[in-house]
C-alpha cells in the first residue's frame, strides 16, 4: 500500500512508537509514584518522559537535521524534588537503551524542544491523554512528520484500544498513515505481523453517525456536542474517550465524528502535537478534518494551532453537514 519513498521514515517512526508503547505499558501496570504535576497543574508521568526520550533518541539518530517539537522537556526532571521520577525514567529507558544515563536521557528529551515552525519537522506527544493513562484508560503515543505545514507521515500508538470496541479483551494497535497513500493498523503485540488497511465508514446520512468526544469534560464542551448531535438527528450515545485514540476510531470506522468543541469562555489554544498524527490517520483513511468553522488545521504556527478554533474529524461524506450544523448552532 505504501510507496518506497517513505520506507525509512515509516520504519523509524513505527519502531520508535512500538518501543515507547512497550515502556508505557510497563509503567501503566505499576502506576503509583510515577506521576508528577506540571506548572500548569496537568499530570506528567515517568512514561511521558521515557516515551519522549526513546522516540527523540531514535529520531535524532536517523534524522539528525530534522527538528522535533514535542510536549515535554527535562527541566522539572533535573530538580531535586523530582529526583525520584528521574531515577525511574532512567531505569525504564535503560530497559531499551542499556547505555543510557540521566544526562543522555535529559539530552534526548530536550532534542524535542524545537520551539518554532520549520518547513520540515517532527511533532510528538509522548503520551497523549495522560489523565486517561493514569486512570488506566485510553492514551496514545502520537508522532507525525510535518512538511510544508502538512502532516505527511504518522505513527499513532494506542496500547489500550480494543481491536473491537464491543470486545475489550484484545487490544493495542499502532496506526501508520502516509499522505495520499492510505492508513494501516498493526497489532502492538506482534512486531512481525502484517498491517491491515483501514477505512472510515461510508456513512452518507448524519443521523446514522456515532460521535466521540473527550472523556474529560474540561477538554471539550460535552453539552454542545450533544446538542449539535441532536440537530443532526443522531440517536446513538456519544463515545467518551481520552486522547487521539478518538481519531483512530473514526479512521477505522468505529465512529463517524470526533467533536472537540471549546467550552464557553475557554482561552485554551490547541497544540499541534495533539492533532498532527490523528489528522493524517483520519484523512489517509478517507475522512476529513477541519476546525469547527470548516477551516483546515494550520500547523505553520507551531507549537500552537492559534489560527483554529475547535476540531472536527469525520468519516468524510457527512463533513459539510456537520460543519453546517455547528454554524447553525452558533447562530
Ligand atoms: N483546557 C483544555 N482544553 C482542551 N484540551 C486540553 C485542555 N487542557 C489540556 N488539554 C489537552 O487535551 C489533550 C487530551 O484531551 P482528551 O484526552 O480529552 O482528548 C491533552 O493533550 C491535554 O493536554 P496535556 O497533554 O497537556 O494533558
Ligand atoms: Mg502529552
Ligand atoms: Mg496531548
Ligand atoms: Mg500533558
Amino acid at each position: 500500500m505504501f510507496s518506497d519513498a517513505t520506507a525509512e521514515t515509516r520504519s523509524v517512526a513505527l519502531r520508535a512508537v512500538r518501543a515507547a508503547a512497550a515502556l508505557c505499558q510497563t509503567v501503566q501496570a505499576d502506576i503509583d509514584d510515577t506521576v508528577a504535576t506540571k506548572d500548569d497543574r496537568s499530570p506528567v508521568t515517568v512514561a511521558d518522559f521515557g516515551s519522549q526520550a526513546l522516540i527523540c533518541r531514535a529520531l535524532q539518530q536517523a534524522f539528525p537535521d530534522t527538528p522535533v517539537i514535542a510536549e515535554e522537556d527535562s527541566a522539572m526532571l533535573q530538580t531535586e524534588e523530582q529526583a525520584h521520577i528521574l531515577e525511574q525514567v532512567v531505569a525504564r529507558v535503560q530497559a531499551h537503551e542499556p547505555a543510557a544515563t540521566a544526562e543522555s536521557i535529559c539530552r534526548w528529551i530536550d532534542h524535542g524542544n524545537a520551539d518554532r515552525y520549520h518547513d520540515r519537522f517532527w511533532t510528538l506527544d509522548p503520551i497523549d491523554g495522560t489523565k486517561g493513562f493514569v486512570r488506566g484508560d485510553q492514551y496514545a503515543i502520537a508522532l507525525a512528520l510535518v512538511e510544508d505545514g502538512v502532516p505527511t507521515v504518522a505513527a499513532l500508538g494506542c496500547p489500550n484500544l480494543p481491536d473491537n470496541l464491543d470486545d475489550p479483551t484484545s487490544h493495542g494497535q499502532v496506526f501508520v498513515a502516509v499522505r495520499d497513500e492510505g492508513a494501516m493498523q498493526f497489532p502492538l503485540s506482534d512486531p512481525d505481523a502484517d498491517g491491515t488497511p483501514i477505512h472510515t465508514r461510508d456513512t452518507a446520512q448524519a443521523e446514522e453517525a456515532r460521535f466521540c468526544d473527550s472523556f474529560v469534560s474540561a477538554h471539550s464542551a460535552h453539552d454542545k456536542a450533544k446538542e449539535v448531535g441532536d440537530m443532526l438527528g443522531i440517536s446513538a450515545p456519544p463515545i467518551r474517550m481520552d486522547s487521539q485514540a478518538k481519531y483512530a476510531i473514526v479512521a477505522r470506522g468505529d465512529a463517524d465524528i470526533y467533536f472537540r468543541l471549546p467550552r464557553p469562555g475557554s482561552d485554551y489554544t490547541e497544540k499541534i502535537w495533539d492533532h498532527a498524527a490523528g489528522r493524517l490517520v483520519v484523512e489517509a483513511a478517507g475522512g476529513r478534518v477541519s476546525d469547527m468553522h470548516g477551516e483546515p488545521l494550520d500547523f505553520t504556527h507551531a507549537p500552537l494551532l492559534s489560527e483554529n478554533t475547535g476540531v472536527v474529524a469525520t468519516s468524510g461524506a457527512i463533513h459539510d453537514n456537520v460543519i453546517q450544523a455547528l454554524a447553525d448552532y452558533e447562530r
